[in-house]
């Protein structure tokens, strides 16, 4: 596994073919179909493709170098629009390598046997996030002079987004610090208790400072609503509080987001092979969006994936299947096509609801359940498996 950004190499061209709503077929080639097709979709690709959809991707597969990619392009324009369907359903019948299948024909996993479009789950699937998240967490507890969680703790929480993860983070300090219900009510979180040094966070567009005060606020006060899993329901949580915690955290995980954080290994290997067969990817985290974009930059992964929906894009987040079939919908891909991958029963669980198959990874975060448990469609040590 490698860390750092992949050695610069010889892009692989891919020809594709697309068809339009009239039914007309339209070929051409890239170095990266997902990127490609979402260009021409939002009309910034061919002009011979402006309003001329919804377009379909019928086949691509990877040629080689940007010449010979040219040579079969030029081919195909050339022929009749009844032998470019010939000449597709004689590729496909064929197995014709298509992104099934690697340049010298090697397999892919069976798992991605008529697959056209593969979801990653981010945090626990892609990346060992959780020692800047936990870092994050005990600040933003350290600033309310509440007692810290540590590594382990936090490990079990992830997975729900930021703001149930900081529910849970309360809930175990408050049960640590103070029995439930005996808090001291006039504790005031609106004196020093927030570190002075919170507010420069414009690292991170969409992340604002931590509030500074918010009236009312106190320990122990009226419930919060939250159906998740906790490891300790029975202490509440003042909303206002879980405000005032959950911008802290935000705040300072804007400040280093991936600064202990570390590829799994086998990410870098199973993502740049299906990226070179040609293989559309969508992430798909819980995470607050505007993690997204620096932490994959972190790694060099941000050209793989065509489209990163993160906990607050929609309003709905895992383990509902809407973000799954947004992405579906995204790359007009059937559900049934899609693959969803992840490490936890909510990326299982929205899989399956979305009509998603689903392959598991046992390394990663489920609240300290083995995520076979779900009964995934399938479950792989590495990713590197993929290919
Ligand atoms: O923020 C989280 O809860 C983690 O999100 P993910 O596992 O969906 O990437
Ligand atoms: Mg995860």
């Amino acid at each position: 596994m490698s860390e750092s950004p992949p050695a610069t190499k010889a892009p692989v061209w891919h020809l594709y073919l697309l068809e339009t709503a009239g039914g007309a077929l339209y070929t051409g080639i890239t170095t990266e179909v997902a990127r490609r097709l979402a260009e021409h979709r939002a009309g910034r690709g061919a002009k011979a493709l402006r309003g001329r959809g919804p377009l379909r991707l019928l086949h691509h597969e990877p040629v080689g170098s940007r010449g010979e990619a040219l040579r079969l392009e030029a081919e195909i324009k050339r022929l009749s629009a009844a032998r470019k369907w010939a000449w597709l359903a004689a590729r496909q019948q064929a197995g014709a390598d298509g992104y099934q299948e690697g340049r010298q024909g090697e397999r892919m996993h069976p798992i991605l046997d008529g697959i056209e479009l593969v979801a990653f789950d981010l945090d626990g699937t892609l990346i060992d996030s959780v020692p800047d998240l936990a870092l994050a967490v005990d600040a933003a507890l350290a600033d309310l002079d509440l007692p810290t969680a540590g590594e382990a703790k936090v490990r079990d929480w992830v997975g729900n987004g930021s703001l149930t993860l900081m529910e849970r983070a309360l809930r175990y300090a408050l049960a640590s610090s103070t029995p439930a219900g005996e808090a001291d009510p006039s504790t005031d979180l609106r004196g020093g208790a927030v570190n002075p040094s919170l507010g420069a966070t414009d690292a991170i567009p969409g992340i604002g400072p931590p509030l500074r005060s918010v009236p009312g606020a106190s320990p122990v006060a009226s419930p919060v609503a939250s159906s998740e899993a906790s490891p300790d329901s029975a202490v509440e949580i003042d909303s206002d509080l879980l405000t005032l915690a959950h911008a802290a955290f935000l705040a300072h995980y804007a400040r280093a987001p991936a600064a202990r954080t570390r590829l799994y290994p086998g990410v870098s290997e199973g993502l740049d092979a299906l990226r070179a067969r040609g293989m559309p990817l969508a992430l798909i985290t819980n995470k607050p969006s505007a993690f997204i974009a620096p932490i994959l930059e972190r790694f060099g992964l941000q050209g793989h994936f065509g489209l990163c929906l993160g906990g607050d894009s929609l309003p709905e987040k895992k383990p509902h299947p809407a973000p799954l079939l947004h992405a579906a919908a995204h790359f007009d891909v059937a559900p049934a096509a899609c693959l969803m991958v992840g490490d936890s029963r909510h990326d299982i669980a929205a899989g399956k609801m979305a009509g998603f198959r689903t392959l598991a990874v046992p390394y990663g975060y489920n609240h300290g359940e083995p995520v076979r448990d779900s009964g995934p469609d399938g479950v792989v040590e590495s990713l590197a498996e993929l290919v």
